[in-house]
């Protein structure tokens, strides 16, 4: 079908070939850099260069911005119209889907990166982006400004700042593409929403919230201060068992610190089981306990190298979609564009779906290590759930959720009877080691599982009388450098009758 819209989209076709062109170049320098050994320093600087790539990014869909959402809104089919090569119709629909992720992404990265105390400094990442990249990489005072307003939008005062001053030193070296009367102007309207924000905060002592600040006042120092005061507060809120508190600890969980009570933990033990199963009495399988209640467990060196590597290889040439999050679910009601930015906020990975017999080992290992039934014993494919692929790039996430429906009403459980039953358990493999960040954090256990290639983790998200459990919220943390790939599977109820132990106490 031929489109209005074929000169534009070929321009669109080429920089998103250009934007996989310079991701892939840019990862290659990574990968290269990390056969070197790396101290934890330069890792963090790796990581946080990414944010200027996908900044420049940004830049250049904001140009063709408009004809893109004009795209995304009229073609909802978009292979008809357009008239890209396969590879860059493949990038498009599934890998890049617009400018709006981009500037997701930008915010979701600083906010990554501030919650785990990265200083983010302009200059040396530039430094940093033109070694690996080995071109001298520039930015414009316009695209500074850009990341100091996304900064700005997070309350994220020390980035918003940092990035500012970078605009207003670029000027200094004769940048014209944004005046220094406008930066100015924002600079100080920046200072007074922070002056504003630290009425809301006043009741704090220390901080670089607590008194009022000034152009000078900026300074390393205090923002500093103004991270710390941050982390007292999420010290502060953690371990609190009400959703709002959720977020915080999911944030205290990601940066690593396990908030399990330390009686608890003592009690935690790693133990060989043999599952009564013959090809384990060659080789157990190794059981990490995470928790005991909710159950936790880790299943490790489950998968061999060589499975995966295939299920790697096989993945990285797949269509994968935007992940789906359970109850958002498109409508004629939201825009495509506005759906894309609902569904990355809360899950921002991208998935493949399948089969049981595509991997028959895979089927076999999650039956023998859960005890659970995952394969289909007659030709209703509805019986079970296929295994869900998923891949977190840098800064991608799933916030807090749960498995299964909380929703108990006839209409959600006979639409569940029907689609195999309720999400009684999930296994969840973790297929490479993630260098920094993408733990599963479980908010009520208060332990981050590390994402150990090879392994997997397994939970419950019923009780055994089939109440759905709510100490079951857990999250994908933002992977801050590299990338994670893991398998979901979920046990759906009715296959399990035989196998899944029952009971009326609400409690197990
Ligand atoms: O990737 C993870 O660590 C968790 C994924 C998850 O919870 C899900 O896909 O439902
Ligand atoms: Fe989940």
């Amino acid at each position: 079908m031929e489109s209005a819209l074929v000169g534009p989209s070929l321009s669109i076709c080429s920089f998103i070939e250009d934007y996989e062109t310079s991701t892939l170049h840019h990862l290659d320098g990574l990968r290269e850099g990390l056969k070197q050994p790396l101290t934890d320093i330069q890792l963090d600087e790796h990581a946080a260069s990414s944010i200027i790539l996908v900044y420049l990014m940004t830049d250049r869909f904001v140009k063709y911005g408009e004809t893109l959402q004009e795209f995304l809104s009229i073609n909802l089919n978009k292979e008809d119209a357009f008239l890209c090569s396969n590879k860059t119709q493949y990038l498009f629909t599934e890998k890049w889907p617009g400018k709006l992720e981009n500037e997701f992404m930008v915010s979701l990265l600083l906010s990554t990166y501030k919650f785990h105390d990265l200083y983010v400094d302009p200059s040396m990442l530039l430094q940093q982006l033109s070694q690996e990249s080995q071109t001298p990489a520039q930015i414009s005072g316009r695209m500074a400004y850009a990341v100091s307003k996304i900064a700005l939008e997070q309350q994220d005062y020390v980035q918003a700042f940092d990035w500012l001053n970078y605009a207003l030193k670029l000027k200094t070296l004769g940048d014209y593409s944004i005046s220094r009367r406008f930066l100015i102007e924002k600079k100080e309207n920046m200072i007074y929403r922070h002056n504003i924000d630290r009425k809301i905060y006043e009741n704090k002592t220390s901080g670089f919230y607590a008194r009022r600040i000034s152009v000078e006042d900026i300074r390393t120092g205090k923002e500093k201060l103004w991270v710390r005061s941050k982390e007292l507060e999420a010290r502060h809120f953690q371990g609190r068992k009400d959703y709002v508190f959720g977020e915080i600890n999911m944030w205290v969980l990601c940066t690593k610190r396990n908030i399990q009570k330390e009686y608890i933990k003592a009690k935690l033990r790693c133990h060989l089981d043999n599952k009564k199963h013959p090809s384990f009495y060659i080789k157990p399988l190794r059981v990490e306990v995470h928790s005991e209640s909710p159950l936790i467990l880790q299943f490790h060196d489950i998968i061999g190298d060589k499975l995966m590597n295939t299920i790697i290889n096989d993945l990285d040439v797949t269509n994968k979609q935007i992940s789906a999050v359970g109850d958002l679910l498109a409508n004629d009601a939201i825009t495509p564009s506005d759906f894309i930015k609902m569904a990355i906020s809360v899950r921002s990975s991208v998935n493949a779906w399948f089969g049981d017999d595509i991997y028959p080992e895979l089927s076999f290992i999650s039956e023998a290590v859960t005890g659970l039934k995952s394969r289909t014993t007659s030709s209703n494919v509805n019986e079970t759930e296929m295994f869900q692929a998923v891949e977190y790039t840098a800064g991608r996430s799933y916030k807090l959720h749960i498995d299964t429906t909380t929703e108990d009403s006839p209409d959600i459980q006979e639409e569940m009877r029907v689609m195999g039953g309720l999400r009684m358990a999930t296994l969840l493999y973790y297929l490479n080691d993630v260098p920094r960040g993408g733990y599963t954090a479980f908010l009520n256990a208060g332990v981050a599982v590390p994402p150990k290639k090879g392994s997997a983790v397994y939970w419950e998200n019923h009780y055994r009388n089939g109440t759905a459990r709510l100490d079951s919220w857990h999250a994908s943390c933002p992977v801050l450098y590299g990338r994670k790939m893991v398998i979901n599977k979920w046990f759906r109820s009715n296959m399990q009758f035989r196998t899944f132990p029952c009971s009326l106490n609400q409690s197990i």
